[in-house]
């Protein structure tokens, strides 16, 4: 018995020691194999870092990627003031070109269009969420591209934003008379956040496929949220694991099975407006939309894919960056009462108290215009636009990047120019483009593939922010008041990591300024 216990216990001992070095002998290849792993990452990094372009070096394994906080647009704006309007980055092992200039930018994208056509492909973008069809603003350049791109571009070019002009003009009806209604005519004060998201998606959709999005609240909450975790998706710094492609690997990682569920959801709506659209082009009642141009025209050839990428180009595009452009926009009136009388004495001027005039000249009213330019410059909200490759080899003075280099435009940056637009850069000034109307901004992106649906977003904005500031003084709630709310872009920005810059939430009242008029322009 005593015989077997002693057995029992040195068999045991020798288990203990035996589990004991093989745990050893584990944690000893784990840490050379880590070891070996920085080695080699750090022996590619210094491999694939371009040569004679300055930029900050990082830290082993994920380059400047944490770097980058709090906040990437402003940290890669100042960045530029110690490295030149030109220079790189490595985000995790992949060298990046970040133009922050406005010379260098528009010299490059515009000079050498040609050779910044590309997109770079990520990993949790192209490999994971878009594996039926993609947006064309994400997608690399190949002749399915060339064609959606034109089919998109031609479908939002100036005759052919015309013809969408009675569609903004409803729209914008719609959102004014709920405005009005859901603030019982400035008494009550709310966030209108939720009405410009269903005018925008259902203008973006009436656009698309010609109909406009069914009165189902659930709906609209569905694609606000899908559109939301797309632009998490898309953001050019959304996801470590692009970059980083050890972090695919991490129990803690769900980006990926997010990105297929998203495109999953994504799939449901598109689709469904696409066969309630061939049902309406069989049965010949349906409305001019990009879509069903597509459709009947034998000349365009467009398989479904393509025709998808487009309708997702529209969703995706028109979202998140006018809605947030509008709030950004709406929340800045409230506080600067100065700018909305301006306003609206400029429109009265053209168009008297009784009017809003007609919706046909973007121009008419110049104040207007210069203000939009400035909501666009100021708030900027694609600050990082989105990334482009290098398509061929690009020489820019001393600098050389080679084909196939992922490019970043710091929109943000470059509308911060003070070499373009003086000390008071960041003040909010509508004057400054009337002073200059040959002024730029980044806010769109420039050259090839810069924003293809520009013409429309200019002129919804334009009529949309008259009609507002014609029909309303907007004012900001007590409550926000009294907490001394504010709206700058720099410090204010809710997400700044986020594809579209954020606005921090608030409520407005709109107060009509002649309730009889505006009664009129809405029947
Ligand atoms: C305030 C409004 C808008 C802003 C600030 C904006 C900004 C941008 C930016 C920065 C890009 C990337 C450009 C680049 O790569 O250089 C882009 C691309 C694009 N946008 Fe917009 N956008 C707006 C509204 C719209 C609207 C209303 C649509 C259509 C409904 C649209 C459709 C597109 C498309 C299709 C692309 C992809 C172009 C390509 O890659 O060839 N955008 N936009």
């Amino acid at each position: 018995m005593i015989a077997s216990k002693l057995h029992l216990n040195s068999f045991l001992h020798g288990e203990d020691i035996t589990a004991s070095s093989l745990l050893l002998t584990a944690l000893a290849f784990a840490g050379l194999a880590s070891i070996a792993y920085v080695i080699l990452t750090e022996a590619y990094r210094s491999k694939v870092r371009l040569p004679n372009i300055p930029g900050p070096t990082g830290l082993p394994i994920v380059g400047n990627f944490y770097q980058l906080n709090p906040d990437p647009a402003e940290t890669l704006h100042q960045w530029s003031k110690k490295y030149g309007g030109v220079y790189q980055i490595m985000l995790g092992t992949m060298p990046v070109v970040v133009f922050s200039s406005m010379q260098a930018a528009r010299e490059v994208f515009i000079g050498q269009g040609g050779s910044l056509i590309d997109k770079p492909k990520f990993y949790t973008f192209h490999s994971v969420l878009s594996s039926v069809a993609s947006s064309i603003g994400t997608t690399p350049w190949s002749e399915s591209t060339k064609r959606r791109r034109k089919t998109a571009a031609t479908a939002m070019n100036r005759p052919a934003v015309a013809s969408y002009l009675p569609f903004i003009d409803e729209l914008t009806r719609d959102l004014i008379a709920d405005l009005w209604k859901k603030g019982q005519d400035g008494t009550v004060a709310f966030d209108p956040r939720h009405s410009l998201s269903r005018t925008i998606t259902d203008l973006t959709l009436t656009v698309n496929y010609g109909a406009r999005l069914p009165d189902d609240d659930a709906l609209l909450e569905e694609i606000i949220d899908v559109e939301d975790g797309l632009s998490r998706i898309k953001c050019p710094l959304g996801s470590s694991q692009d970059f980083m492609p050890i972090m695919r690997w991490s129990p803690f990682n769900e980006k990926s099975a997010v990105a297929k569920e998203i495109n999953r959801r994504r799939l449901i709506f598109l689709n469904k407006f696409s066969s309630e659209l061939e049902d309406r082009v069989e049965k010949g009642i349906e409305k001019p939309s990009i879509q069903s141009n597509c459709l009947k025209d034998p000349d365009v050839r467009l398989d479904k894919v393509d025709l998808l990428g487009i309708s997702m180009s529209m969703v995706s595009g028109g979202l998140d960056t006018m809605v947030n452009t509008l709030a950004w926009s709406i929340g800045t009136f409230a506080l600067r009462p100065d700018i909305q009388e301006k306003a609206y004495q400029a429109i009265c001027d053209v168009y008297g108290k009784e009017s809003w005039g007609p919706i046909e000249d973007e121009t008419a009213v110049p104040y207007v215009t210069a203000l939009v330019k400035e909501c666009l410059r100021t708030f900027c909200v694609l600050r990082l636009s989105l990334p482009r490759a290098t398509w061929k080899d690009v020489q820019y003075g001393d600098i050389f990047i080679p084909k196939g280099t992922t490019v970043f435009l710091n929109a943000w940056g470059c509308n911060r120019d003070e070499s373009v637009y003086g000390p008071d850069v960041n003040v909010f000034r509508p004057e400054r483009f009337l002073e200059d109307p040959d002024l730029p901004h980044a806010a769109y992106g420039f050259g090839t593939r810069m924003c293809a649906g520009f013409h429309l977003a200019n002129r919804q904005l334009y009529v949309m922010i008259l009609r507002l500031l014609w029909s309303f003084k907007i004012e900001l709630s007590k409550e926000d008041a009294d907490n001394n709310w504010r709206m700058r872009a720099l410090e204010d920005v809710t997400e700044p990591w986020h594809l579209a810059a954020i606005p921090p939430s608030y409520k407005v009242r709109f107060v009509s300024r002649n309730a009889g008029a505006l009664k009129e322009m809405l029947e």
